[in-house]
């Protein structure tokens, strides 16, 4: 491969979320969040796992972050727990939640390393799931409320945010198929706790503008579909999995519009929002966070109420989580971003794959040459996209540690580095290894 070289300022990283790594969810003076109810819930999550321990992030992470410097990371992307910071979720503010996320960024920042923070990444506090969570309209008060809190206290320190991680995966499986929390299954209630969220992201960035003085953005996961076959069925499946998926969010936040599709995929559970909530939606962003996974061979079939499905590929190689490995999708993706919503700068927030790790070898060597080679192709893909004319500030890869990986409890390993979940012991794989190498080149020794 001729040699690939990065933009300027290119950042590279690695990007984890609170639930997944921290434990100690109820540590300091913290509430509980839906996720410590979920999990806690009988059936809800593989082996019963829940985010009791995860890997002790909360207790070591200054360990980690000096791991994050022995790696080289430019840049770190994480999340913060909302109910640690207003256990209840709005008023009182518990300064103890507030300090360790200061001081996680205060230590970042002394070893080189750029925070990004997300707000919201899936565990709202369990008192707003009782006044009804993002069914509630006053949700976008509430995040606005909890954003400000954080802007005040980290601002400056912080100059990348995002608002929410991934709203179509909040709503599609936490409230049409509820695989995750909340756990419900309403086709009625998932385009309002969507369009919600949604308001709630233009009410954090309009706070945002009034506090802040640096970048904010939104950060979805979007997947390319394409057609099984020419077929005028598969032709209108593709197109609504597409609505569904990939406009569904980037065309409210962007273009103040939804997709027409979503008014023939929900029918009589797709209301008629008003224009003023639309117009709060669609906020002035700095950049958009890009996660990507894979691609979806798209076809018609009886699923509720999308009609739509993927179609597994005789030829495919597949991830544990049964993600086809698709790099030039992540191309092909991020050209079309581009092309639809202009010239907006882009991260790619998430990229990663979980495959069948062995266990740490003598010495302390974890042998993932699928993960490298996941991830060499993806970056190259990346690459790709910036040849095509994309503007890609950064790539955070999935994740610096194995970790909860939800309802799949800790089944998946998506680390760059192994952790030992009985000792809590750290080490990183081949892939990180491999990883340093391409930050220390700027990507020219992909
Ligand atoms: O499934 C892998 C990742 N996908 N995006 C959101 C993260 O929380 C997941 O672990
Ligand atoms: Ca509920």
């Amino acid at each position: 491969m001729s040699q690939r070289t990065f933009p300027d300022g290119f950042l590279w990283g690695a990007a984890t979320a609170a639930h997944q790594i921290e434990g100690s969810p109820m540590a300091d003076g913290a509430g509980p969040s839906i996720w410590t109810r979920f999990a806690h819930t009988p059936g809800m999550t593989l082996n019963g796992d829940t985010g009791d321990v995860a890997c002790d992030h909360y207790r070591r992470w200054k360990d980690d972050v000096k791991l994050m410097r022995e790696l080289g990371l430019q840049a770190y992307r994480f999340s913060v727990s909302w109910s640690r910071i207003h256990p209840e979720g709005t008023g009182r503010v518990n300064q103890a939640g507030v300090d360790f996320y200061s001081r996680l960024v205060d230590e970042l920042l002394e070893n080189g390393i750029e925070p990004l923070l997300t707000l919201y990444h899936w565990d709202l506090p369990a008192a707003l799931e009782d006044r009804g969570g993002w069914l509630n309209r006053d949700s976008a008060d509430w995040f606005a409320e909890y954003g400000s809190t954080m802007y005040r206290a980290l601002d400056g320190r912080v100059k990348k945010w995002v608002t929410l991680n991934e709203p179509w995966v909040i709503t599609d499986g936490g409230y049409l198929h509820g695989a995750l929390a909340p756990g419900h299954r309403s086709k009625y209630e998932t385009p309002i706790a969507s369009h919600n969220l949604m308001r709630a992201h233009g009410a954090a960035v309009k706070a945002y503008r009034d506090i802040g003085k640096h970048e904010i953005g939104l950060v979805v996961n979007i997947e390319p579909k394409y057609p099984a076959s020419d077929s005028a069925e598969d032709t209108a499946a593709t197109k609504r999995a597409h609505a569904y998926m990939n406009e569904q969010y980037l065309d409210p936040a962007l273009l103040g519009r939804y997709p027409p599709e979503l008014k023939e995929i929900f029918g009589d559970a797709w209301p008629d929002w008003a224009a003023a909530d639309l117009e709060l939606i669609r906020q002035q962003l700095d950049f958009i966070g890009i996660n990507y996974y894979t691609r979806s061979v798209t076809q018609a079939n009886d699923s509720y109420p999308l009609k739509a499905g993927a179609v597994r590929q005789p030829l495919g190689t597949y991830t544990e989580t049964g993600w086809e490995v698709y790099p030039k999708g992540l191309t092909d993706l991020l050209v079309w971003v581009k092309e639809r919503y202009g010239d907006i700068p882009m991260y790619i927030t998430e990229n990663g794959a979980a495959f069948f790790d062995p266990p740490v070898a003598e010495g302390g060597r974890v042998r993932d040459p699928l993960r490298m080679d996941y991830l060499q192709k993806h970056i190259g893909a990346v690459h790709d996209a910036i040849q095509a004319g994309c503007d890609i500030r950064g790539y955070m890869l999935w994740s610096l540690l194995d970790n909860l990986e939800w309802s799949l409890g800790y089944s998946k390993r998506f680390g760059m580095v192994h952790v030992n979940y009985g000792t809590q012991e750290r080490t990183p794989k081949d892939s990180a290894r491999w990883y340093s190498k391409v930050i220390a080149s700027h990507g020219a020794s992909l």
